[in-house]
């Protein structure tokens, strides 16, 4: 789990705006500053988005999108490699399971009530079957091994002894002196039968589907494609590499989407930078064959904000034209063509993740076939200010049955959210210390295997 920032209030006098900015959550301090972009009808933006669309009907519209794209046809994987796919059909026994008799321990097969006499050869697993025992015969066996016919049950390497003339008795040590019909044999079909159903479409391949499928007798698994995504990061004013000079910066969303976007379920086709220059833009989304492109920045109305425009001229749709939210209402979500669509994210980075899970998760998932997460909630360990019509969408650390509210969660900062294991989903107005709020997982944290990352 995570560390919860510290708390950086105690010279509230001294801070500079940022730091101001980065504690707008902060519930102990009675008189925070209001920073620009977090501000109740800081409106630069709201003039211009004045369709913008109510947070949980803009989730809805990006679902929407997803489910109205005609999918592409299964495609066959080799079972290890599924992980993170959804499966197209139901997961259907291929064979009993166990396929044969086995024995559950190390011992003894052994036939009828004892003392048993001992075969000489022993039965180990992944061995061809062996002659019947007759009543009153036992011969030594492994877990897993195919048990001989005839066998009534199997004792214990633990359970027996062998006295001195080589023959096997139930040990003094067990309670009846004997052992029960059948124990520690499994049985054929004890899991499953040939046939037997035993997931439906849509499952998530994890780890564990992998093994059960592998044991099932699959080879290959049919799974929904994951949908391509190309990604366009937009702004002349980012650095690849280096530290930031000169009123350049580092490009924080080129690192972090792809592997954000793949744990949402896309496969990332490509992703490059794209100057500040709507030819540019142009080209590059008309020339990827990806069903979702994603750009960053230039969404807002800047001089060099060129995603509407471009939108405007390849004569796309906009289903989504910002959303009531903070950070990251200038998001956006555009059909291009009838299997391809745009999410706009906003540069600011942290407002880029809020476009992330609002518009890309809810498309993403749809085109992938996956299942919709549990929605759930937490109370709030601290209060939340609000924006008086817009839902806000706070990082969380998770601890024991709360949400602690994090701090540096202005939209230019990455830091609360590195931090975090959640977004709560603040509704307009804010909330009071021990409200519950609805949470986004982040694709890694709680139930987030590393079944992302693939
Ligand atoms: N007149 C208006 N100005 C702004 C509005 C608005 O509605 N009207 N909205 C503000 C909000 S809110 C946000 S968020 C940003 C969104 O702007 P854009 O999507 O157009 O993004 P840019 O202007 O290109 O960049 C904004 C900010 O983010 C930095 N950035 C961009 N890309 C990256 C990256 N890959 N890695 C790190 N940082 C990045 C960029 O340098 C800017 O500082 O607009 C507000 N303004
Ligand atoms: O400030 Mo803006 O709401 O998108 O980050």
């Amino acid at each position: 789990m995570n560390t919860h920032p510290g708390r950086a209030d105690e010279d509230a006098d001294d801070l500079d705006v940022e730091e101001a900015l980065a504690l707008v959550n902060d519930n102990r301090r009675t008189a925070t500053p209001q920073s620009p972009g977090t501000s109740p009808g800081a409106g630069h933006g709201d003039a211009r988005h004045r369709h913008a669309a109510d947070w949980s009907d803009a989730r809805t519209a990006a679902e929407l999108a997803g489910r109205r794209t005609a999918r592409r046809g299964p495609v066959q994987v080799p079972v290890a490699e599924a992980l993170g796919l959804t499966l197209a059909a139901p997961l259907t026994a291929l064979t009993d399971l166990p396929s044969f008799d086995t024995s559950a321990m190390d011992g003894w097969a052994v036939s009828g009530p004892g003392p048993w006499d001992v075969r000489e050869k022993g039965v180990l697993a992944g061995h061809t079957a062996h002659a019947p025992l007759t009543d009153g015969e036992a011969v030594r066996i492994a877990t897993g091994a195919r048990i001989p016919p005839d066998t009534t049950a199997v004792l214990r390497t633990e359970h027996g002894r062998l006295d001195d003339k080589g023959r096997l008795h139930v040990a003094a040590s067990q309670a009846q002196n004997t052992v029960s019909h059948g124990q520690d044999i499994r049985p054929r079909g004890q899991e499953c039968r040939d046939g037997d159903h035993l997931l439906p479409a849509g499952t998530v391949v994890t780890p564990a589907v992998i093994g059960l499928a592998a044991a099932a007798g699959y080879d290959t698994l049919a799974t929904v494609p994951r949908p391509r995504a190309d990604v366009f990061v937009l702004g002349d004013e980012l650095l690849s590499e280096g530290l930031p000079h000169e009123g350049l910066i580092r490009d924080a969303l080129g690192p972090m989407l792809p592997s954000w976007l793949r744990a949402l379920g896309a496969e990332v086709t490509g992703i490059r930078r794209v100057p500040d220059d709507e030819d540019a833009l142009h080209e590059a989304i008309t020339a990827s064959g990806a069903e979702v492109v994603v750009t960053t920045g230039g969404t807002a109305s800047g001089p060099v904000d060129h995603v509407h425009p471009t939108l405007r001229r390849i004569g796309a749709e906009l289903l989504v034209d910002g959303v009531r939210v903070r950070p990251g209402h200038p998001m956006l979500l555009a059909r291009i063509k009838e299997d391809q669509h745009l999410v706009g994210l906003p540069g600011n980075p942290l407002a880029a993740v809020s476009g992330l899970l609002t518009l890309a998760e809810p498309l993403l998932r749809t085109l992938a076939a996956r299942p919709a997460p549990e929605p759930y909630a937490l109370p709030l360990r601290d209060g939340v200010q609000g924006h008086p019509d817009h839902t806000r969408l706070i990082p969380v650390a998770l601890r024991d049955d709360h949400a602690m509210p994090l701090l540096y969660n202005g939209p230019a900062m990455l830091r609360g959210i590195a931090a975090a294991d959640a977004l709560a989903v603040v509704p307009p107005g804010g909330a009071r210390p021990g409200q519950e709020a609805a949470m986004l997982d982040l694709p890694w944290a709680a139930g987030g295997i590393g079944v992302c990352f693939t």
